[in-house]
């Protein structure tokens, strides 16, 4: 952990994988659900890149690595091919230009959608660093965004079980000594007493 924070301003990429938003068969919910949680979830104000393209591998990695390694995005979120279907593609396009796994990030979406969705366990979604980037892969259910990144909270709000996201922003300082910070009642920022912003100058 090195001890000096980068005031970068924090660029997300979205992508979107459908065949069938994709070719216009139906309007695409996951770029606009993305950016809609994103918005309520977190401080300050962000960058984004977003794409829009089919289950087709090879375009799955180009487009990872055109936002990481061009754009320079801290962080990419994907949606949709995770599945056991032929061609759910993502996560294998998402390893195959990934520097290292993240298998936290796989392990608790899939506890968390097992509260909403049986079906849960079908999805082979990924988590993984390529260069200064973590890549994670969501569902293709619009609603499984919220869901996965926000966790599981009972009728107060009261988290039962903790979202994804909660560890994201320790993530990316860890990978990038960029700070992020979130509202709490949407979802709540972890980190190390120690990584914390009144302890670094
Ligand atoms: N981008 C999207 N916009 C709106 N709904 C979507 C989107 N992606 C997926 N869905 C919905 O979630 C379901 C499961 O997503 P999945 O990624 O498995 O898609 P799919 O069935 O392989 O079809 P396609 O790739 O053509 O979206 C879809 O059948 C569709 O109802
Ligand atoms: N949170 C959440 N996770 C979910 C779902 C969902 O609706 N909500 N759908 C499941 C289903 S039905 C499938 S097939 C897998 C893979 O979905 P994908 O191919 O759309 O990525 O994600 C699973 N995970």
């Amino acid at each position: 952990m090195t001890a000096c924070l980068t005031q970068e301003r924090l660029k997300i990429g979205l992508v979107s994988i459908s065949d069938r938003a994709s070719q216009g068969v139906y309007t695409d919910q996951g770029i606009p659900a993305l950016q809609s949680w994103l918005s309520a979830a977190l401080i300050a104000p962000f960058d984004l890149e977003s794409r829009l393209i089919p289950d087709e591998q090879t375009v799955i990695e180009q487009t990872l690595i055109e936002l990481v390694d061009q754009h320079g995005c801290h962080l990419v979120l994907t949606t949709g091919g995770t599945g056991p279907a032929k061609r759910d593609v993502t996560p294998d396009a998402t390893l195959a230009v990934a520097d290292r796994e993240m298998p936290g990030f796989g392990e608790q979406m899939r506890q968390v959608s097992l509260h909403f969705v049986p079906t849960a366990i079908l999805s082979r979604q990924v988590g993984v660093i390529r260069r200064q980037s973590l890549i994670l892969n969501l569902p293709g259910q619009p609603k499984a965004i919220k869901e996965t990144l926000e966790g599981v909270k009972d009728e107060q709000g009261k988290v039962l079980v903790r979202g994804i996201f909660s560890a994201v922003p320790y993530c990316l300082q860890l990978l990038s000594d960029i700070y992020i910070e979130t509202h709490p009642e949407i979802c709540e920022s972890f980190r190390p007493k120690s990584a914390r912003k009144e302890e670094i100058k």
